[in-house]
């Protein structure tokens, strides 16, 4: 180093001559050299002090790392000791199950089989009972009945708390946990403030609703159907927006159009929010591995959806629109709806704490003060129905229209169970005609046997240590009721489980079958609170929709269904069926005959028509485009269509008198009992009325109660109507007609063939063809059941017609009429 010095300097002498003949700046560079080489040592001797610290600090990060390692081992091999405790919860207890890995626990199987499957593969190994890990978490699953049974209604005491998902909210900490998550006394209170929004007679309520949604839907599917080649559709898409659309209106009391509009911010948000939750995987793996840190991921969560656009964050602002326009709305205002009933909620406690430290310190004297539920719990409760009702009610009919089209002798079966109960005419469904569909029950319940989609919720914690059916249950235990075994159980099913058969459901089947092996909206208590809309929404849409079209596999759509796990089991590419309008499709080609029958009392009565006539043409037209009908109703069709076209030539020369063939006698006669006076103007009523009088008085008792059920708006005045009625016209036409017409030529064929086939489907009692002829169904307004009622007592007294009928006024403003005998 020394020599090195030497040099340095001697070199640095060696430049200097050169600058000495230089100015007075030469001067100032000449000392400044000559410092130079003391500043270049105390620079080197900086260098060598760098280096030794950098040593230094290298070998102390060296040693630190050591020991972090050393740390690291420690504390792998504690936390690895911990978890291997921790897994042998099973073990002890005696509970067989697959060997779990020490970080993921038995996660790590369900990376390529959702779980549903994978719990039916593990039951096969291990039994009906057996227990696995979600990281550190030990689960015991289960379809032992008895087991299932004791869990979720008889020892409900100690499993009252839902299993809890890593990245959701704390329900004991939370002040605005929703029903769902909340557990214990909390439960319980949100619980009885839903529940009576969900009574027999809310539902009743809400029935209209659902139909119009309904109606909405049939033309949608009318549409869509048409644009495709083999008129199919995706139809879980479909029923996604018509179940938003019924629940936002009759449970929030938010009007929209999602049915017609693929676009609804409403369904798109919904949409975002399923998808959502299979979109961060990672978040919630790390939930499971490390389920202590549940602080920690929700923070995360929260934090990634203000960095990112959050769907739920979206909902939760208009549904906090709603309840602030709510609250404000005047008393008259108020509607009955599942949101009206949580404004109105009054609790007996303060605040959510309250209520906790009551619970813990068992003290029910405290929260006497009743408090109403906050703007935040019923936000997050109307976005829970929204969400729960939603995506369930849409994918069970998804499966419903799935086995329908893949079994037509049940879809057929069906199809004739609610033609019977529902003949056309009926546009509107009425609840207590959706008591009377019981073969239409089997169906639904029988597609949530082979798809219980929500089974990935049937789940309860331990709250308390117990014993059930032998095992020693530990506090905080979660048990998993196995619904896809229980479901498919030949113990409880048969040895045809796979097979779509709604006639398990018979009640003498069901009366020897455990309750616990059917639970698709699980059991005791905690069972779905939805579950009464849930069922009206499914009868009232396959009635509709079956009323109207038939149902094919698509050949868009590949078997067999590749089911996915979400947030329900869902087909993961939705399922494509083929939608064939039927000719006796009640909402518009019904409707069309009986414009054409109507049209031609009116025509024959002289009165102008022929606009609409020409409308009906036109439309009849585009009908027969669309109807996709069997060979024999193609027959039937055809005989109908030639014979009106037959009346409507030779209707021009002749009115009245010559055309009182039995034929129009017979056509008038089906005018009335499909209630085609609705169509008319008064003028035109009064007009064929009067044609009628020469017809029949039968008819004309129809023609009093259609009057009375019309369309209010174009319905003849109470007055006019009871006209009708009185004394001298019934004697008059009484006179004129002795006895009823006999029935005869091509439209009484069609009538018979189409009767015979109502007769096949359901209605036993009747007899004969004549005999359903004379089933008439009539809803006068409640202001005319005395005339018409008069009217019916009149004929009987009389004795004039050769018939017995059974009327029956009822405070329901309903009459039936029914022949029993001839
Ligand atoms: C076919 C349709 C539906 C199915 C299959 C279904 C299924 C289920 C199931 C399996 C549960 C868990 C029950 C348990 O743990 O024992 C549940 C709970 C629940 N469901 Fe449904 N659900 C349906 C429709 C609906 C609808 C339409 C709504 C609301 C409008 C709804 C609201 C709820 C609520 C609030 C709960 C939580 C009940 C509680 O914790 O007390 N569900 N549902």
């Amino acid at each position: 180093m020394l020599k090195n010095r030497q040099s340095f300097e001697v070199s640095s002498r060696a430049a200097r001559p050169a600058l000495v003949t230089d100015t007075g700046g030469g001067q100032v560079l000449l000392k400044f050299l000559q410092v130079l080489p003391n500043k270049l040592r105390l620079w080197k001797i900086f260098q060598v002090h760098v280096n030794t610290s950098a040593e230094y600090a290298r070998s102390a990060a060296m040693d630190l790392s050591i020991a972090l390692a050393a740390l690291a081992i420690i504390l792998f091999s504690v936390f690895y000791r911990s978890r291997k405790k921790q897994m042998q919860i099973f073990k002890q207890l005696g509970i067989p199950g697959p060997e779990p890995n020490f970080l993921f626990g038995n996660l790590l199987a369900f990376k390529n089989k959702p779980m549903f499957r994978k719990y039916q593969d593990w039951r096969q190994e291990f039994g009906e009972t057996y227990g696995y890990f979600e990281g550190p978490t030990p689960v015991l699953v289960s379809s032992d009945v008895h087991l299932i049974q004791d869990v979720f209604i008889k020892q409900f005491n100690n499993f009252h708390a839902r299993k809890l998902w890593p990245v959701q909210v704390d329900p004991d900490s939370d002040e605005d946990v929703h029903m769902f998550f909340a557990r214990g006394r909390r439960w319980k209170r949100l619980r009885n403030v839903v529940n009576p929004a969900f009574s027999a007679s809310k539902i009743r309520q809400m029935a209209p609703t659902v139909n119009d949604s309904i109606n909405q839907l049939l033309e949608v599917i009318k549409d869509s159907s048409k644009s495709a080649a083999d008129r199919s559709i995706e139809v879980l898409n479909l029923f996604r927006r018509l179940t938003l659309d019924s629940i936002l209106r009759c449970e929030v009391g938010v009007e929209r159009s999602s049915v017609k509009d693929p676009d609804d911010p409403f369904l798109r948000h919904c949409k975002g929010v399923i998808n959502d939750t299979t979109k961060m995987p990672w978040l919630y793996l790390l939930g499971f591995l490390f389920p202590t840190l549940h602080s920690v991921w929700i923070t995360v969560y929260k934090c990634l959806h203000y960095i990112k656009f959050n769907p739920v964050f979206w909902l939760e602002d208009r549904m906090r629109e709603v309840v602030v326009m709510r609250r404000q709305a005047k008393k008259e205002n108020k509607r009955c709806d599942l949101m009206q009933q949580m404004l109105d909620a009054q609790f007996k406690a303060d605040s959510f704490k309250d209520i906790e430290k009551e619970h813990t310190r068992g003290d029910s004297s405290h929260g006497n003060t009743l408090r109403s539920m906050t703007n935040e719990e019923i936000v997050s409760h109307a976005l829970l129905f929204l969400l729960a009702g939603y995506e369930t009610t849409s994918t069970t009919l998804t499966y419903i229209f799935f086995e329908l089209s893949q079994n037509p002798h049940v879809q057929q079966q069906l199809r004739r169970e609610i033609m019977t109960v529902l003949p056309r005419g009926h546009c509107e469904i009425a609840f207590d005609d959706l008591k009377k569909l019981t073969y239409l029950d089997y169906v639904i319940w029988e597609a949530l046997r082979k798809y219980p989609l929500a089974s990935s919720v049937t789940a309860r914690q331990c709250v308390q240590s117990c014993t059930i059916q032998g095992l020693t249950i530990p506090e905080g235990l979660l048990i998993h009721a196995n619904l896809w075994d229980v479901q498919y159980d030949p113990k409880h099913w048969g040895d045809n489980p796979h097979e779509f058969d709604p006639l398990r459901f018979l009640p003498e089947m069901r009366k020897t079958r455990h309750p616990a092996a059917w639970m698709p909206f699980g059991a005791g208590p905690r069972s779905c609170a939805g579950l009464r809309f849930a069922l009206l929404q499914l009868k009232m849409v396959v009635a509709k929709v079956l009323r109207d079209f038939d149902f094919h596999l698509s050949e868009r759509l590949s078997l067999p269904l590749n089911l996915e796990e979400g947030a329900t089991i869902m087909p993961a590419d939705g399922v494509h069926l083929s939608a064939l309008r039927r000719p006796s499709a009640m909402t518009e080609i019904g409707s069309l005959r009986r414009m054409s029958s109507v049209l031609a009392i009116a025509e024959m009565a002289g009165v102008n028509v022929g606009s609409r006539r020409a409308s009906l043409a036109t439309t009849e037209d585009d009908v027969d485009r669309d109807s996709a009908a069997s060979d024999e109703e193609m027959d039937m069709e055809a005989s109908w269509r030639s014979y009106l076209a037959k009346r409507r030539s030779s209707r021009r020369s002749s009115i009245l008198d010559d055309e009182l063939t039995q034929e129009s006698i017979c056509d008038i006669r089906r005018a009335s009992i499909t209630k085609g006076i609705e169509m008319l103007q008064v003028s035109s009523i009064h007009k064929g009325l009067n044609l009628m009088r020469r017809a029949s008085c039968g008819t004309v008792l129809e023609k009093c109660g259609d009057i009375g059920q019309s369309n209010p708006d174009r319905a003849p005045t109470a007055t006019q109507s009871s006209s009708l009625l009185d004394n001298n016209f019934i004697k008059s036409n009484l006179e004129l007609l002795p006895s009823p017409p006999e029935l005869s030529t091509e439209p009484t064929s069609f009538l018979r063939s189409k009767q015979s086939k109502r007769r096949a489907s359901a209605l036993p009692e009747l007899e004969s063809v004549r005999e359903l002829k004379t089933l008439t169904e009539f809803s006068p307004r409640p202001e005319l059941l005395d005339d018409v009622q008069h009217g019916f007592n009149q004929l009987m007294d009389k004795n004039i017609l050769p018939l017995t009928f059974l009327c029956d006024v009822s405070p329901g403003s309903r009459l039936y009429k029914r022949r029993v005998s001839g």
